[in-house]
């Protein structure tokens, strides 16, 4: 168990990433946003750069669109870690055909070795029908095994919904 670990887990746009940050904020440490999205086009740049621009300059943005371990190394004992997101992440290994579970597996040996605590924003995306294709198929299965795996781990596991907690692991810390 790693009791440093958290997950806040949701819906799109359930109001996961708002949460993730106001446990990161409160904390009074150093604030590391560790971004794995890519913007393929306007849009999705359009949304990045709000997302920064709301976060403000307080932040540390480091890119890891698939070294994870890489960026957690890089955290000192002063900082908070929030990773958003575990489902993009994912998405990116799976377009290089990555083995999902060994990379599952060498996250949470980084969040293990990370000297903050980590914060990892992750996506239910199960709750619809099921893909009529086969790598939606296996997107989803790895993305619930992800998510079971990681909180397990963790000592903290928030669910979000229409922008509320709910917490199912844990205890949401005391400035939230
Ligand atoms: N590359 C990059 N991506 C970022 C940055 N800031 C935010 N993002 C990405 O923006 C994504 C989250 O934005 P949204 O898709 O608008 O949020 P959402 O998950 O639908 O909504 P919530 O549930 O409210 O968090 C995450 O995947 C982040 O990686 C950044 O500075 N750089």
């Amino acid at each position: 168990m790693l009791s440093r670990l958290s997950l806040v887990t949701g819906g799109a746009r359930s109001g996961k990433s708002r949460l993730a940050e106001a446990i990161v904020t409160g904390s009074g440490r150093t604030r590391r946003y560790i971004a794995t999205a890519q913007a393929w086009d306007d849009e999705m740049r359009d949304r990045i750069a709000q997302h920064q621009t709301d976060r403000g300059a307080d932040w540390i943005t480091v890119e890891a669109p698939l070294d994870l371990s890489a960026a957690l190394d890089a955290a000192g004992p002063e900082d908070a870690v929030l990773i958003d997101c575990a489902t993009l992440w994912l998405t990116n290994h799976l377009l290089f055909e990555h083995d999902l579970d060994a990379e599952g597996t060498a996250l949470l040996a980084a969040c293990a070795r990370c000297k903050a605590p980590v914060i990892i924003v992750s996506n239910e995306v199960g709750w619809g029908i099921v893909p009529d294709n086969a790598l939606a198929r296996r997107f989803r299965d790895a993305q619930g095994r992800l998510n079971q795996r990681i909180a397990a781990q963790a000592g903290l596991v928030v669910g979000v919904m229409a922008g509320l907690p709910m917490v199912l692991k844990g205890q949401l810390p005391p400035w939230m």
